[in-house]
């Protein structure tokens, strides 16, 4: 079995080192191109066309994917199996997406929990958005307290999701930089504030430092005893709730087997259906199901996470590109990228294999990005012109909800565009005739040459939606967590853990103490040691 694997791996690195392996152009008339690499998925229409991926790479990437057991793999997820090896857990994020009945963890009914969770929440809403009704206080406002898959998620989806005249504003205060609750809290009516503890341990430093500051404000404004009614806490650790003071009625739980950057779909994602309304929250939950049904019963070679999955081998591992940009020309979208960084980088960037031994090739790539055309503006020129191609993935939306038509077709067409530029560059004959034609002379045009030629043959992904609203946005998401999956797979790496933030941790805990005034530097490096001394100084002690 691992001799048929490392041949698989072999066979891909031999086809890497032909010549012109990362070629895109000459591929570009290949007869059944499109049937293999544009792919549908739900509302997805992906195109991988813009890719070295010949026919004979993608046979043999779908070879490895085969000898590797990657859609196996995927079976015993969705089965429960405590694939999360390093925490014994199971790995059941589709659970929270999917019908009753439908998924176990152990012999424990991981769908009967998620749906008895949904019922409570979506009562919850609907005591929450009635109350001026019923002659209580209307809550206007939201502030969801999380960091890290306690935050990006679900501030991700309500900003791409929040439309005027929806039921609440939500607000997410992460950083314990308390420059952002100084920020936020100017704008906010404690009386009409309803506070998310949103932690899945219920002990993160930061989240904990912010929700003890965001207690006192609600107390001071409110009284101790009206202050416990406008919290609530969204976590798996009921005893930290409890002792916080959030009322039990007030508590959204969920399981272990739901890993933080993969929990916008549990209670996590309360602060969305208080924002956007739950209709919007469960089509959210209905759009990742689509995806989930895709990749649950696509083979390999229609699967779209495996194929974007086999996508990234070829870039990270066989043409050696270490990072990946994200796109989206949405500006809805802008949280999209910090969402997949964590996604796809907390649970890529490891070093070892499942069984404790050092990887044998490059794994996670550096995930980066930002709305376009925003990000043409700044630093779309190293993705043109810079050393290494960075693959980006373009995310465009075919019919936006304003009724600016001409600003949608331009951002629509410097999408297409940017996607165009990469794969053909300019040569020189091309720059040569355009500087000719305005007139520059001879010398001119040779010197600007070399500063005007684009290599070209530089790979994107586009992926199309017809609008973005929940559905559109679930799949997505999902798509991107199954594509994580099909990667842990393929490099034989736990995705589900997270041991290397733990380190920082550890060590911020014992600086703390160390940054009081007057106290003292414990042992450090001579670096740490020098600047301790120095903030010592410049905060006057
Ligand atoms: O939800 P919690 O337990 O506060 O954790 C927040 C985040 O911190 C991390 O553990 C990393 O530090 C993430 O995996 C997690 O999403």
């Amino acid at each position: 079995m691992a001799d048929g694997i490392e041949a698989a791996w072999d066979r891909v690195a031999e086809l890497a080192r032909t010549p012109g392996a990362g070629a895109i152009r000459p591929l570009m008339g290949d007869a059944g191109r499109a049937d293999r690499l544009i792919r549908r998925a739900g509302d997805v229409r992906a195109d991988l066309t813009k890719t070295s991926l010949s026919a004979e790479v993608l046979d043999a990437l779908l070879d490895l994917a085969r000898a590797r057991g990657v859609l196996a793999s995927r079976d015993a997820m969705a089965r429960g199996e405590a694939i999360n090896t390093t925490e014994g857990r199971a790995v059941l994020h589709m659970a929270l997406r999917g019908p009753r009945g439908a998924f176990k963890a152990g012999s424990e009914d991981a769908s009967a929990e998620v749906h008895d969770t949904l019922d409570a929440m979506r009562a919850f809403c609907a005591r929450v958005h009635g109350a001026q009704s019923n002659g209580e206080i209307r809550f206007t406002d939201v502030v969801n307290i999380g960091i890290g898959g306690s935050d990006l998620g679900p501030q991700m989806a309500a900003r791409a999701l929040w439309r005027a005249g929806m039921p609440m504003r939500a607000h997410y205060l992460s950083n314990v930089d308390g420059h952002a609750w100084e920020a936020m809290r100017h704008g906010l009516d404690p009386a009409r504030t309803l506070v998310l503890v949103a932690s899945k341990t219920f002990t993160t430093a930061e989240t904990m430092a912010n929700a003890h500051l965001v207690r006192d404000w609600l107390r001071a404004g409110l009284g101790e005893a009206e202050a416990g009614s406008h919290l609530v806490a969204l976590s798996t650790n009921l005893k930290a709730t409890a002792a916080f003071g959030v009322p039990e009625a007030q508590v959204f739980g969920f399981k272990d087997w739901v890993g933080g950057r993969f929990s916008m779909w549990s209670a996590i994602g309360l602060s969305v259906a208080l924002a956007c309304g739950w209709d919007v929250f469960q089509a959210l939950l209905d759009g990742a199901r689509t995806m989930d049904e895709h990749f649950l019963s696509a083979p390999e070679a229609e699967n779209l996470p495996l194929l974007m999955a086999l996508a990234e081998v070829w870039h990270v591992d066989m043409l050696g590109y270490p990072t990946r940009a994200v796109l989206p020309y949405d500006e809805r979208l802008a949280r999209f990228p910090a969402h997949l960084q964590q996604v796809e980088m907390e649970s890529l960037g490891k070093r070892v294999t499942l069984g404790g031994l050092p990887v044998a090739r490059p794994t996670g790539p550096v995930v980066f990005g930002e709305p376009g055309t925003n990000a043409q503006h700044s630093f779309m020129q190293l993705l043109h012109q810079g050393t290494t191609p960075v693959p980006a993935d373009i995310v465009l939306v075919a019919n936006p909800d304003h009724g600016f038509e001409e600003n949608h077709r331009q951002l629509l067409a410097n999408g297409l565009a940017q996607a165009e530029a990469l794969l053909r560059g300019r040569d020189a004959t091309e720059v040569r005739e355009e500087m000719e034609a305005k007139g520059m002379d001879a010398a001119a045009v040779e010197a600007l040459l070399p500063h005007r030629l684009f290599p070209g043959d530089r790979p994107s992904t586009t992926l199309l939606i017809p609008h973005l609203d929940a559905a559109t946005l679930g799949q997505l998401v999902a798509l991107y967590e199954h594509k994580v999956f099909c990667l842990g797979a393929l490099w034989n790496v736990n995705a589900f853990d997270q041991w290397g933030v733990e380190l920082g941790k550890q060590l911020a805990g014992v600086l703390v103490p160390e940054l009081a005034p007057g106290a003292q530097a414990g042992a450090h490096d001579p670096s740490t040691t020098a600047l301790i001394a120095e903030i010592h100084r410049l905060r006057g002690g």
